[in-house]
């Protein structure tokens, strides 16, 4: 991932092993802590290894130290940024309204969520926050299902106060809170926009406006699409975009690869099917064809491309700030305005694994049943066809299993 998404933001890690009497409590300790809907996940307790990583909520420059206030990092998980455009597409609905949105219905209706969110990374220029947290661990803030929003950004702005507002500022209640998240706000922007040469922007490709976004029409006609060349964004968006086909188009290529690896078991490991991701996985999804010639590297190419892709749209960005005098003159600084702290900055981007390829058919039937779920849950036209749908083909769980006669 590291050239795809830039050295700066990766951290290599060390493989290290772990006594595994010491992985099982932790893997018990963890558990305690997971919230209900992600209380399926379990942490690998046989392997016996583990990555050990730098401390992202550290700066590794610390002028911190000097200003008795403990960094903040924030981790945001930006998702898909983009609607698909490939002809391979055969619904509608996906050219206008993005997976994420698409998928929060999904979500709600299995009890996964509890309440939709107004983030829309398609369309919108704010950001929402996902969690804050001071260095030592201690989380001021984090998105709960079921907690009362304003009163959480309050305390969240508590918090904050200190970093953003001078300590004589007679500011106080709602009106300072507002400007104390704003504060927050520019600051997480401009470290995610921040790239080494400012100069360099470019707009993103393809259409950019998803219809279901929560958010006001009159915000996001005001949006402008460019994000800086080589910017934290900018990269991952690159990334994600190697899935050009969209699994529809996907499909059909891992079936052929699938049909391929039948026919010549023992090539599994020279396509490299489960990795490594060494240099000629990387050169398979940048050497890959454009057009498809009907060859299996083709196909491989795009499977490769494909879960990197997925890879790249579940991560997560780490920014960790910490506020810093003029005296510092450190690179990576930003200043908001003149009259205001000045902070230092580091962007990592985590959370990388590779996706597997046996999720392909998965990820294929998940999107049948986000796209049916949502046709039939959102759209008033559809409200008739909703309540035939069992008799056109589709089931409780939303599944397409339309039958389909063809002419003879
Ligand atoms: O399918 P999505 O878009 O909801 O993404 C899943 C994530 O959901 P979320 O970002 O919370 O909405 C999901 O995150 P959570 O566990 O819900 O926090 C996982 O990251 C999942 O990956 P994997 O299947 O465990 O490898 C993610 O699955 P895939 O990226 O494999 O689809
Ligand atoms: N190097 C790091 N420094 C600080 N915090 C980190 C670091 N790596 C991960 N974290 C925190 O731990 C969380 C979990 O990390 P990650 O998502 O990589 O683990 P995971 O194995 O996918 O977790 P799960 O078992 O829940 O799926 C991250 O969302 C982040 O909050």
């Amino acid at each position: 991932m590291k050239p795809l998404l830039g050295e700066k933001f990766i951290h290599n890690g060390e493989a290290v092993k772990l006594p595994l009497d010491f992985v099982r409590q932790l893997s018990l300790k963890v558990q305690q802590e997971r919230p209900e809907s992600r209380c399926d996940k379990v942490m690998d307790t046989l392997s016996g290894c583990a990555l050990c990583l730098p401390n992202l909520t550290q700066l590794s420059s610390c002028c911190c130290c000097r200003e008795h206030r403990p960094p903040l990092c924030i981790e945001i998980k930006p998702k898909c940024g983009f609607l698909p455009s490939s002809r391979h597409v055969t619904k509608e609905i996906k050219n206008q309204v993005c997976r994420f949105c698409m998928h929060q219905h999904f979500k709600l209706a299995h009890g996964k969520w509890k309440r939709l969110s107004r983030y829309c990374l398609i369309t919108q220029p704010a950001i929402s926050i996902l969690s804050v947290s001071i260095q030592g661990g201690e989380c001021i803030y984090s998105c709960k299902d079921d907690a009362d929003v304003l009163q959480d950004l309050d305390e969240l702005a508590q918090h904050l106060r200190p970093y953003f507002l001078p300590s004589g500022s007679l500011m106080n209640g709602h009106q300072s809170s507002k400007v104390v998240l704003n504060e927050l706000i520019q600051v997480i922007v401009s470290a995610l926009l921040s790239s080494w040469d400012p100069r360099k922007t470019h707009l993103s490709e393809g259409r950019v406006r998803c219809e279901a976004s929560l958010l006001h029409r009159d915000l996001l006609r005001n949006t402008n699409h460019c994000l800086p060349k080589d910017c934290v964004l900018d990269k991952i968006l690159g990334t994600q975009m190697l899935d050009n086909l969209d699994i529809e188009g996907l499909n059909p290529l891992f079936k052929r690869v699938e049909q391929h690896l039948q026919d010549f078991p023992k090539e599994r490991s020279s396509l490299q099917i489960d990795g490594p991701y060494s240099h000629s996985f990387l050169e398979k999804i940048q050497k890959c064809p454009t057009e498809d010639d009907g060859s299996i590297e083709y196909a491989v190419g795009k499977v490769h491309q494909y879960r990197v892709a997925m890879t790249a749209k579940d991560c997560s960005i780490m920014i960790t700030i910490a506020t810093c005098g003029e005296e510092d003159g450190l690179d990576q600084s930003l200043e908001i305005q003149p009259s205001k702290p000045r902070f230092t900055y580091s962007v990592s981007i985590l959370d990388l694994d590779p996706k597997p390829y046996d999720s392909i058919p998965h990820q294929s039937r998940l999107d049948s049943k986000i796209v049916n779920h949502y046709l039939r849950s959102t759209l008033p036209n559809n409200q008739e066809l909703a309540n035939q749908s069992v008799f056109l083909g589709w089931d409780r769980e939303g599944e397409d299993c339309t039958l389909v006669f063809h002419p003879v």
